[in-house]
């Protein structure tokens, strides 16, 4: 057969050409290995740096610590750390325990659990400097009281990282306006606590400062994101800690735990110069809050913090304080209550818990009406998974980039990252046969445009006002329902996010209430 004049074989190609080709494909590939293995070496040195900062921090700690304890062998560390926060502040504003003795038995006591639990990503020297002139906070509410926040809670000097990379090294330029309020109540934030990458998450490791784990069980994850926090309060390293909650990170670490915590409503408190990986995002609204080991504690915070300075400082928090009468009140309540919402049914032992606290508040003479959180599922899919990635999870993988993922989120993320044609067609294939994932999975799509993201804000609105009605409507004054747990396994949590479906458990577990 007759060639064509366009036809040509490789061997009869010019020598000279063939070499350069080969030549310029090799460079390329050379290129590409080389900034890669830059890349590597630049994630390496960030990983290395934050850590051996974290390190040094503790290092210093300890020194203080040891130093304090030669000028003071009579500190009476165990008793201090024994103390409820009530006790706490009642003997530091009486002057029998001075602030002094309160921060350094603490950081004592907070750098044992650190080493058993990996909860610390910072130790807060500056605390130390704080007590030079704290006589100035005599009157705050939370004078000399040594206190722990959240990674993601700005303090001054320090890094925010949220356990990614692209935030190491960029430290906040001032106290955030939760620290400032805090700090002119007379409390001393001593320590940072660790978090799950990204902070979407419940368990609590990232590749800058490793896995937290559980203060009651080595085995078991303390939850998250505030899942340091829960550690460390759990472990007895912390009397009141600040954490941040979107979609149960303040609530599930305390339920982890066995400690209380509180998600105010969002903007309750400020959440002014607070870092996150998903900023912008306004579907599920973030709001900051205390954890600690009771009831009373939570409510002294939250009192110490909804207070003029925080209402100047930040104006688009509702200047309301405390209401300290509807805490102390012993009026009978309508309580509505949810054992099962349809959608994750909670464990055996959280079933018992949930059913002895019901009878124990029948008992103390509440009345209780059975209440059913409407449209569940579309409520999970379309409002919240469609509302948290809205941008099908660009920014959270934005902020991922340049780093390793943490083994804890890997699950999470394999769907987030599938072409947005392959999630779609998954998600009518499955449709049929596992309607929970294909909806999941058509959700994290996120929204086509602005006016789609518009319509999505419009359903968030209009389910709460549904919510809210039915709450109304069975005249409730408050809802009972149980919380996840008993503490999962270490890795388990980014694969309960994918599969939505109950954990086995067979952990036995006391009364973990979520206020
Ligand atoms: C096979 C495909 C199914 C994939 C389904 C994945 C759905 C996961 C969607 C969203 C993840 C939601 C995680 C929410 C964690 C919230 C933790 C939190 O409150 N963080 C906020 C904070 O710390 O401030």
């Amino acid at each position: 057969m007759e060639r064509t004049n366009t036809e040509f074989s490789l061997s009869e190609m010019d020598p000279t050409f063939m070499s350069v080709l080969a030549a310029t494909a090799c460079g390329g590939a050379a290129l590409v290995l080389f900034m890669r293995y830059c890349n590597r070496q630049r994630m390496k040195v960030k990983i290395r740096k934050a850590r051996s900062r974290r390190d040094a921090s503790v290092q210093q700690a300890e020194q203080a610590v040891q130093q304090f304890s030669t000028t003071k062998p009579d500190a009476e560390n165990a008793r201090i750390v024994s103390l409820s926060l009530t006790e706490l502040t009642k003997r530091l504003q009486e002057g029998s325990l001075s602030p002094e003795e309160a921060l350094h038995a603490y950081m004592e006591k907070a750098l044992e659990v650190n080493k058993r639990l990996n909860c610390a990503t910072d130790i807060l020297l500056e605390s130390r400097e704080q007590l030079s002139n704290i006589e100035n906070c005599r009157d705050g509410l939370l004078y000399g009281v040594p206190i722990s926040i959240k990674d993601n809670v700005g303090y001054k000097g320090h890094d925010s990282t949220c356990g990614v990379l692209c935030k190491v090294d960029e430290p906040a330029e001032e106290d955030c306006v939760v620290v400032t309020v805090l700090k002119r109540q007379g409390a001393i934030p001593f320590i940072k606590t660790n978090i799950p990458q990204g902070l979407l998450n419940y368990d609590c490791s990232n590749p800058l400062f490793g896995q937290s784990l559980n203060p009651h069980n080595l085995q078991k994850t303390p939850g998250g994101s505030s899942g340091g926090e829960g550690a460390l309060i759990g472990g007895g390293g912390s009397i009141l800690g600040i954490g941040t909650d979107i979609g149960g990170s303040i609530r599930i670490p305390s339920s982890f735990c066995g400690i209380c915590g509180f998600k105010p409503t969002s903007n309750r408190i400020s959440l002014r110069g607070l870092s996150s990986c998903c900023r912008g995002q306004k579907s599920v609204l973030s709001a900051v809050g205390p954890m600690a080991r009771d009831v009373d504690s939570l409510a002294l915070c939250m009192k110490a913090l909804l207070c003029e300075d925080m209402f100047a400082l930040d104006p688009t928090v509702p200047p309301m304080p405390f209401d300290d009468k509807a805490y102390l009140s012993t009026k009978r309540l309508r309580i509505g209550y949810c054992e099962n919402d349809g959608y994750l049914m909670p464990s055996p032992s959280m079933s018992r818990a949930f059913r002895e606290t019901r009878e124990l508040l029948e008992k103390a003479g509440h009345t209780f009406v059975p209440f059913t959180p409407p449209r569940i599922a579309y409520a999970m899919h379309e409002l919240i998974v469609k509302g948290l990635l809205a941008d099908g999870a660009e920014t959270l993988l934005s902020n991922l980039k340049g780093g390793p993922v943490d083994p804890c989120l890997m699950a999470q993320i394999i769907p987030y990252r599938l072409p947005h044609w392959l999630k779609k067609t998954l998600s009518v294939i499955l449709r049929p046969i596992l309607p929970r994932i294909s909806a999941s999975l058509s959700a994290l799509c996120g929204v086509s445009s602005v006016p789609d993201l518009w319509r999505q804000h419009a359903s968030v609105e209009d389910y709460t006002h549904e919510f809210i009605s039915e709450w109304q409507r069975l005249k409730m004054d408050v809802l009972l329902c149980p919380m996840l747990g008993p503490a999962f396994n270490l890795n388990y949590c980014g694969k309960l996010t994918c599969t939505v479906h109950p954990p086995p458990s067979t952990v036995p577990v006391d009364l973990f209430l979520s206020v």
